[in-house]
Parts: structure tokens; C-alpha cells; sequence
């Protein structure tokens, strides 16, 4: 699937509608994420950033609209193979979500006993090692428990678990929410590196107006129920949209815009 000016689209959302109660959380939201980018996905709290990915990888049904992530129409409940298409994505939840009986190692491996059930145990250990390895973390992490880790290196050993399918979409939510300043900035290198490393798309929701400027492609704006504005940065400061200007031209825009500009 290609957009009108010949990207490849990897998720395309039509007409989403998500509803809790009376509550409309989507109301006829579009979204297209072009293969290669890191998309930023920003909007007030509660405009619906995790539902809407959530509706995306398939843990939230929506009231109405369409969804294709890799060419597969996912809210068609006969679509032979969705797990097919479930593992070519990764995610890294909102804290992290580790199993806090499992080791780091042990978590990497959930995902590929669900797929692979017939892997050997040696296998296993040298895929959960080469992940650990390539989200950074020290070799010896793998045999530690999530209480044992630091929360940067939490966030590490969840994206190791993201990673552990070898996806193609890796789906972030706030991967930098809590880390100071330094740990959130090298978490972002990490996340520009492994997707040019690993030709990954990535799908990134964040408040860190640091993180947009330092790694995204483009960034779409929830707001109003719906994907108001997408496009680098440069192009959203024009809008005229409240939200738009509060956001990237207040204080806090300003400071991260000259910080990019190094001033
Ligand atoms: N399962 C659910 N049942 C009822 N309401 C829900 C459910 N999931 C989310 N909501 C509501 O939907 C709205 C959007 O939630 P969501 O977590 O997507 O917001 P968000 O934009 O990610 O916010 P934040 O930036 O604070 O994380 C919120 O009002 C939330 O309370």
C-alpha cells in the first residue's frame, strides 16, 4: 500500500471510532505510518495515544473503522494468520510490563515460546543474550529480576523483549517517561540506531518534546478526537491549531527547539 506521494505504508488507520461508555475517545481518526520513519505520536494526556495503539496491535476492538498494519486488514476476525502478522510487530508498554517473576532473559523469551514452541532451551539463551546485548544492557542483566534493575535498565530489557521476534514495527509507549535527562537521551540514540540497524518502523508515543527533536521523522498530533496534524516539525509550527502552538512554541517547545539548534 503506497500513499499519494509513492511512500509505503506500513499502518494505516480509516475512520477509527473508540468509545468507552459515553465517553468518544476517536471520532473518525486517519493515520498513515510510512515504512522507515519514527512516527511521534503527542497529544494532551488522555486524547487517547495507548488506545490508539492499542487498537492498532489488536488489544482494543474499536467501534468502527478500519485498520491495516502490513497489508493485513486486522479488524477482519477472518483473516487467516494474525498471528503471522503479530509477530512481525514488538511492544514496549508504559513501564515497561515484565513479568516481575521472570528474569530479563526468561521475559525475552515469552514471546518466542508463543511462536516457536519447538526452540531449545540452548537457542533460546543465545537469542535472549544477543538481545540483551543489543538493547544495551550488560551481559549479566539477563539473569536478573525487573526488581533488580534500575528503571532505565527496565525500559532496556523491555525493548530486549520487544526486539525478540525480530520485528519490523516497534510499537514505544513513553519509552522516556521517568528516566533524567541523560539515561532518556541515550534511550532515544538507542532507538535511532536500532532503526537504522535494523530497518525497523517505529511508532512512538511520547511527551518528550526532546525525544521528537532528536529522533522522529514526522509527528502526529492527537487532538479533538482525531489525528489533527501530521509532518516534521517545521511543518506543524505553522498550524494555527491551540494545542499545536502551546505545545511546540511555549517555554518548554522553545528550550527544546534551541537545545536541537545547539544554542
Ligand atoms: N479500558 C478502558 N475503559 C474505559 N476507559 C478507558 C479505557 N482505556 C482508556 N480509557 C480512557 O480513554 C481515555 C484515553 O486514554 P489513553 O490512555 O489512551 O490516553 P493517553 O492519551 O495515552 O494519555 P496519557 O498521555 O495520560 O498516557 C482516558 O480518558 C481513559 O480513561
Amino acid at each position: 500500500m503506497r500513499d499519494g506521494q509513492g511512500h509505503e505504508i506500513v499502518i494505516s488507520v480509516r475512520g477509527l471510532r473508540n468509545q468507552f461508555g459515553k465517553q468518544v475517545i476517536h471520532e473518525n481518526l486517519d493515520l498513515d505510518v510510512r515504512r522507515g520513519e519514527i512516527l511521534g505520536v503527542v497529544g494532551g494526556s488522555g486524547t487517547g495515544k495507548s488506545v490508539l495503539m492499542r487498537s492498532i496491535i489488536g488489544l482494543q476492538r474499536p467501534d468502527a473503522g478500519e485498520i491495516h498494519v502490513l497489508d493485513e486488514n486486522l479488524l477482519d476476525r477472518d483473516t487467516v494468520g494474525d498471528d503471522e502478522v503479530r509477530r512481525r510487530w514488538g511492544v514496549l508498554f508504559q513501564g515497561g510490563a515484565l513479568f516481575s517473576t521472570l528474569t530479563v532473559a526468561e521475559n525475552i523469551q515469552v514471546p518466542m515460546h508463543e511462536f516457536y514452541p519447538g526452540l531449545s532451551a540452548n537457542l533460546l539463551d543465545e537469542i535472549a543474550r544477543t538481545k540483551v546485548h543489543l538493547s544495551g544492557l550488560f551481559p549479566e542483566a539477563g539473569a536478573k529480576y525487573p526488581s533488580e534493575l534500575s528503571g532505565g535498565m527496565k525500559k532496556r530489557a523491555g525493548l530486549a523483549r520487544a526486539l525478540a521476534m525480530d520485528p519490523e514495527l516497534l510499537f514505544l509507549d513513553e519509552p522516556t517517561a521517568g528516566l533524567d535527562p541523560i539515561g532518556a537521551a541515550k534511550f532515544d540514540e538507542l532507538t535511532r540506531d536500532l532503526k537504522e540497524t535494523l530497518g525497523l518502523t517505529v511508532f512512538l508515543i511520547t511527551h518528550d518534546l526532546d525525544t521528537l527533536h532528536a529522533i522522529c521523522d514526522r509527528v502526529a498530533v492527537l487532538a479533538d478526537r482525531r489525528v489533527i496534524a501530521i509532518g516534521k516539525i517545521d511543518e506543524l509550527l505553522t498550524s494555527d491549531h491551540p494545542w499545536i502552538k502551546e505545545y511546540f512554541s511555549g517555554p518548554r517547545g522553545r528550550a527544546a527547539d534551541r537545545g536541537r539548534a545547539g544554542q
